[in-house]
C-alpha cells in the first residue's frame, strides 16, 4: 500500500494519536533490490522517514530535507510486508537506525525468518544483538555536504545550518569500524568522480587499523552518483572506471535504469 502522499507532515515527532511503537514511514513497497551485493533479489523495502544528515544529492528528499510519512505500527508494517512474497527486506531512510523501533521492527521480521538488510549512513550502531543479514553502510564523503554552490534539490532556501553538522557529523570511524566487526558488511560509497577517491581510500586504510575483521578490497563498493537516467549516465563510467582501476567492486543502480526515478521503485 502506498503511504507516501497519505500524511505529509514536516517533522518526525510522533503525535499523540500515533501507537508508542510506531514508526515514520515514508513508503513500502516491493521491488528488486538495486544497490550492492543482492541486486536483482526480490525486496520488499521499508522507507523510514527522517535522517540525520543532509546529503545535497539525498535521491529520499521527502525522508531527509522534508520528512513525509504516515504512522505505522510495527504490527501495520508487519501486516504489509507479508502481503508481499519476497523473503528479503530492505530497511532504510532516511536514516533508520534513528528510531529506536527500527530494532523491534528487525527483531520482529528475523523472528518470521526474513533476510534483513539495513540501509545506513554508518554513524550509528544498533544494540549489539540486532539480527541484521546485511549492513549495507553508505559512508558520505566530503561531496555530500550541501553548500551554497552546492544546494538540495529544494534549493539553498533548505540549507539552514546542515552544511555544517553534516560535516561535523557524517563520518563516526568507531561506528563504522563497530558496525563493520558485528556485521556482513558492504562498504557502498557514492562516488561523484575522481576527486572522491582519496577520501576513500584513506577511510578504507583507517578502518582496516581498527576493524578486528579484515575489510577485503571487495567489502568496498563504489556506486555513482545519481538520481535519474541522464545523472547515472554522466557518472558510471568514470565510477565503473575507478573501481577497475583501484580494485573496488562496482555497484550499478538497476532501480534508476529501470524505472528512473519513480516513486516506490
Ligand atoms: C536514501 S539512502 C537511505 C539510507 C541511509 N540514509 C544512507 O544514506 O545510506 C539509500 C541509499 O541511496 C544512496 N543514495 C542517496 N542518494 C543518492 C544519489 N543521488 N546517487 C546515488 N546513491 C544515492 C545512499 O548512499 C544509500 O546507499
Ligand atoms: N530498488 C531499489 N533498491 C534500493 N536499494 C537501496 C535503496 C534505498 O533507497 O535504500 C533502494 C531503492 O530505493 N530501490
Ligand atoms: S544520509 Fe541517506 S537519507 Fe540521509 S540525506 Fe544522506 S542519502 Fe539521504
Ligand atoms: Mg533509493
Amino acid at each position: 500500500m502506498p503511504v507516501t502522499s497519505e500524511i505529509d507532515v514536516s517533522e518526525t515527532e510522533r503525535p499523540p494519536e500515533a501507537a508508542t511503537d510506531a514508526l515514520p514511514i515514508n513508503e513500502l513497497f516491493e521491488s528488486l533490490q538495486g544497490e550492492g551485493t543482492l541486486t536483482g533479489v526480490p525486496s520488499v523495502f521499508i522507507r523510514t522517514s527522517g535522517c540525520n544528515l543532509r546529503c545535497w544529492f539525498c535521491d529520499s528528499y521527502h525522508t531527509s530535507w522534508e520528512p513525509t510519512h504516515a504512522w505505522l505500527s510495527i504490527d501495520e508494517i508487519i501486516d504489509q510486508v507479508t502481503d508481499f512474497d519476497a523473503t528479503h527486506v530492505v530497511l532504510t531512510g532516511g536514516e533508520p537506525l534513528i528510531h529506536e523501533q527500527s530494532i523491534e521492527l528487525i527483531q520482529q521480521l528475523s523472528a518470521r525468518g526474513y533476510h534483513i538488510t539495513v540501509e545506513t549512513n554508518g554513524t550509528i550502531v544498533p544494540p549489539a544483538e540486532t539480527p541484521i543479514d546485511l549492513a549495507s553502510v553508505s559512508p558520505k564523503l566530503a561531496s555530500s555536504t550541501p553548500t551554497a554552490d552546492r544546494p538540495p534539490a529544494g534549493g539553498d532556501a533548505a540549507l539552514g545550518s546542515w552544511a555544517d553538522k553534516h560535516e561535523a557529523d557524517r563520518i563516526d570511524s568507531n561506528a563504522l569500524a563497530t558496525l563493520f566487526d558485528r556485521y556482513n558488511t558492504q562498504l557502498k560509497f557514492v562516488v561523484t568522480g575522481e576527486s572522491d577517491v582519496p577520501e576513500i581510500t584513506e577511510l578504507v586504510s583507517t578502518l582496516q587499523r581498527q576493524t578486528e575483521t579484515p575489510i577485503e578490497s571487495t567489502d568496498v563498493l563504489l556506486m555513482p552518483e545519481g538520481q535519474t537516467r541522464a545523472a547515472l549516465s554522466e557518472t558510471r563510467r568514470t565510477v565503473a572506471e575507478l573501481a577497475l582501476e583501484h580494485g573496488y567492486r562496482y555497484t550499478p543502480r538497476i532501480h534508476v535504469d529501470l524505472w528512473n526515478d519513480a516513486p516506490e521503485t
